[in-house]
């Protein structure tokens, strides 16, 4: 993995030192949790080396005065090797840094996501990063854990590692936005008690966003019920483009064209255009009618319809719930495999007449769907963070009913949440049927 060949670290890792001498944000109070783990400037001239003086070799030293802390610029560990002449080649063509906040950095599906982000495959080979990673006090440890696992993969296009608690510091500059940390439902919780609680979390870290984040930040929103509560985000960061929010419904793409490929005997690159309508919920509608598989409309290769509208759909709307069942805990390393399939899609072009299914703002969506929700429509990119809605897709009426009721399921859950939102008192009746999470069965 290492581009470089590096000479012996004259340290040890920091973080495998007191926390004192972890590396501070200097502007920052060490009672926020803030804590910055910073890699030597990208070489700039042909001739210049990545390296750092004896006396720049060492530990950072963090002094207090008048209780704040403040630190030298020294580099360190792992940090402070001298990269040779070849990786200076390398770095010279690496494009600007770009700062990525992940919340819920000490969670499952984090752990695995951090390091398929650090590795490059998700932004490229020539990406450098900073990553910011949002705790709170009680996760505050585990994502120093997290750091220092970070910090022993070697990873060369990483650059910086921050943990923080307070998303008005760790959310500073950034570009992206994944946020993943939420409360999971409990057993006996209602499902508008989870609405409430999770909703205040997106409320809160929109209005960090629309205060600090770059103005054009891209955010994904995982956490559920993540189509509501990207509502929730957006409407709290009203400097931010509405457009660039997005819920994640790549899991459900991927499931889906998962079990289609299963049942078609093909390897499941053979099928395209999968478009998941609705929400990140057992009313989603895995589109079958549009999906192709080797090119031909999928009910051309399944002539068993019977199992498209019924075992088919149920499988992709339950996945989570199945597995759950067996694994005894929700997907954590197929959601961050969907995440980067999410982001990917957005930074690349996607490939001729085919199209990927995100959760995004609907207004202005041609399929007649209300406006003002967060829905999963498909959608095309040209590679460069922004896309634009796929406008010629077929809805028959099996389609239609249930999109409609996806939709009718997010209007409830928009009403439970008007109070987060900004649209008054809320009112909360999301009918008998719980369906709430793929998760939950
Ligand atoms: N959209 C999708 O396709 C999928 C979404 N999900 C959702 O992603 C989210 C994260 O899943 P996963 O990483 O497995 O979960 P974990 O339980 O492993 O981690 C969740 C993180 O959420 C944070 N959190 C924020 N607020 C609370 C709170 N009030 N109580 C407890 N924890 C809180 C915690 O971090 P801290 O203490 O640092 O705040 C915790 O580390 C969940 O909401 C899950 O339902 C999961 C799979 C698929
Ligand atoms: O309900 C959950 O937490 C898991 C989930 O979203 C899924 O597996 O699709």
């Amino acid at each position: 993995m290492a581009m470089a060949e590096l000479s012996t670290p004259k340290t040890t890792s920091p973080f495998l030192q007191s926390s004192s001498r972890l590396r501070l944000s200097s502007k920052l109070h060490l009672s926020n949790h803030f804590r910055h783990l910073l890699l030597p400037p990208l070489p700039t001239t042909p001739n210049s080396k990545i390296s750092c003086s004896v006396s720049q070799n060492q530990a950072p030293v963090a002094a207090q005065e008048n209780g704040l802390v403040k630190t030298k610029k020294e580099c360190y560990g792992v940090f402070c090797l001298t990269y040779d002449l070849k990786a200076e080649e390398e770095t010279k063509s690496w494009k600007k840094l770009i700062n990525i906040a992940v919340s819920g950095a000490a969670g499952m599906i984090s752990n695995h996501l951090l390091f398929k982000l650090a590795s490059g495959e998700v932004f490229g080979p020539d990406q450098p990063i900073a990553l910011k990673l949002l705790g709170s006090e009680r996760s505050i440890q585990a994502l120093e854990g997290v750091a220092m696992e970070l910090e022993d993969s070697l990873f060369p296009l990483l650059r910086e590692v921050d943990i923080g608690t307070d998303p008005y510091e760790v959310f500073q500059d950034v570009e992206w936005a994944l946020l993943i940390g939420a409360k999971p439902r409990g057993p006996g919780m209602e499902r508008a008690a989870l609405l409430d609680i999770n909703g205040q979390i997106f409320a809160d870290q929109g209005k960090a966003l629309n205060a600090v984040a770059s103005p054009n930040v891209k955010v994904l929103v995982v956490g559920n019920p993540c189509n509501t509560n990207a509502l929730i985000c957006l409407k709290n960061a009203p400097n931010i483009p509405a457009k660039n929010f997005h819920a994640l419904t790549r899991l459900d793409e991927n499931r889906a064209k998962c079990q289609l490929a299963l049942k078609a005997g093909v390897f499941y690159d053979k099928v395209s255009n999968m478009t998941i309508w609705g929400n990140h919920s057992t009313t989603q509608v895995p589109d079958f009618l549009n999906a192709r598989i080797n090119g031909v409309p999928v009910k051309e290769v399944i002539t068993d319809h019977k199992w498209l509208e019924e075992g088919f759909t149920e499988s992709v709307q339950k996945r989570g719930g199945l597995l759950i069942q067996k694994w005894g805990r929700s997907s954590a390393a197929s959601t961050a495999v969907s995440i980067v399939d999410a982001i990917k899609s957005l930074v690349t072009p996607t490939p001729e007449g085919d199209w990927f299914s995100t959760g995004v703002y609907t207004n202005g969506n041609p399929y007649g769907i209300a406006e003002d929700l967060v829905f999963s429509m498909p959608c095309r990119s040209k590679g460069d963070g922004d896309y634009e809605l796929v406008k010629d897709v077929e809805i028959d009426d099996y389609l239609r009913k249930r999109i409609a009721k996806s939709e009718a399921e997010l209007l409830a859950e928009k009403k439970c949440v008007a109070h987060l939102t900004g649209e008054g008192i809320a009112f909360c009746d999301l009918g008998p049927v719980d369906t709430m999470l793929p998760g939950e069965v």
